[in-house]
């Protein structure tokens, strides 16, 4: 996997995958800017919309030309699309998709979607995709990434996300046009990018923080999917007084991974809810480059290789590093699961 021009490993995987996210933020500004942000219902309940679908056509278009033989692992598939009561929508998606890639027709778009059905496991190479996550902090306006991972052999080995509404620093925050682009390549570190232009990039570092009274914890804004009740609990048992920073998607594992928060905490609300490898792949890395430490509540490394799901593992604890071992012991002490 050397690129004989630079000599760096996964190099153009990670130029592409880099292309990809940020055609996909392309499309999903448009989208936040330009309609009634309307959300269709999944089987499952959750929301998805036009952006979810155009950004998924979009990346799986970029790695179909770039790796046609490398399968992707991805949240949204046509169905409900292809369904005549959702033609609208289908219309709508190809329209943004259009603007970002000129000269696409319904069926290219609904294939490049449907690339993304492949299963996983513990097979060579594959990408993994979350085309938004965060939909409702999407649908709120808030936080919500794009996020994209390549995984050989059940490592993550290159890892892009696209931050549209994360500013590059503290100091743009709410300035429009200040997203950011996370990259990671394993063993490369992490870099964070402007999204817009062609700046150069950061390295990405985490914090040294292990004062308890000074440290900050992150965890999801959607109380059903991170038990604020337990966190709360875990977070003063460890003396941290500040309280939670809650916000959408893998955002989490960036903020953490830049220093802006020392924790991120996702305790299950339900025994047997699995999380998905699209929702924790391409922020793992990231945070792992950065120096951070990542693992299950059970201190378990977080397994790619089992599936669309992380089957083998529950939550997800990820830290700075140095306090980890001491999150780790008061979720045990303390943590009773629904
Ligand atoms: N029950 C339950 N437990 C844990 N996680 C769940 C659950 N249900 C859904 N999800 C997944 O949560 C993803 C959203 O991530 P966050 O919770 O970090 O963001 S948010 O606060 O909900 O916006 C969200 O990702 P997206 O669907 O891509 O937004 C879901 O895959
Ligand atoms: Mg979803
Ligand atoms: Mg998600
Ligand atoms: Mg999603």
């Amino acid at each position: 996997m050397l690129n004989t021009t630079s000599g760096l490993a996964f190099e153009h995987e990670r130029v592409v995958a880099m292309q990809a996210v940020r055609d996909a933020a392309t499309l999903c500004r448009a989208v936040q800017r330009g309609v009634n942000l309307q959300a269709m219902d999944k089987k499952d309940r959750s929301p998805v919309t036009v952006a979810d679908f155009g950004s998924q056509a979009l990346v799986c278009r970029v790695l179909e030309e770039a790796f046609p033989a490398d399968p992707v692992v991805a949240e949204e598939d046509s169905g409900e699309l292809r369904q005549p009561a959702h033609a609208e929508s289908l219309a709508k998606v190809l329209r943004f998709v259009t603007e970002v890639q000129a000269g696409v027709d319904q069926e290219s778009l609904l294939r490049w979607i449907d690339r993304g059905g492949a299963l996983g496991g513990a097979r060579d190479r594959f990408w993994t995709l979350d085309p938004i996550d965060g939909t409702k902090g999407f649908l709120r306006g808030e936080q919500y990434a794009i996020a994209l991972a390549l995984i050989v052999e059940g490592r993550i080995e290159v890892a892009a996300m696209a931050c549209p509404n994360l500013p590059t620093a503290p100091e743009n925050d709410g300035v429009a046009g200040t997203g950011s682009l996370f990259v990671a390549v394993r063993g490369q570190g992490a870099e964070l990018y402007p999204l817009d232009g062609d700046l150069p990039a950061t390295p990405v570092r985490v914090s040294a923080r292990d004062d308890w009274g000074l440290v900050r914890f992150c965890e999801s804004v959607e109380s059903g999917h991170s038990a604020h009740d337990w966190s709360a609990t875990v977070a003063h048992r460890l003396g941290i007084t500040a309280p939670p920073v809650r916000l959408d998607s893998q955002a989490k594992y960036a903020v953490v991974a830049r220093g802006e928060a020392d924790i991120y905490l996702r305790l299950p609300t339900k025994a047997d809810y699995r999380e998905k490898i699209w929702d924790h792949a391409s922020g793992a890395l990231i945070l792992a480059e950065a120096g951070g430490v990542v693992t299950d509540l059970d201190g378990r490394p977080l397994d790619f290789a089992r599936g669309r799901e992380l089957s083998e593992n529950r939550g997800v604890v990820a830290t700075n590093g140095p306090l980890h071992d001491r999150v780790l012991a008061a979720l045990a002490e303390t943590f009773r699961p629904a």
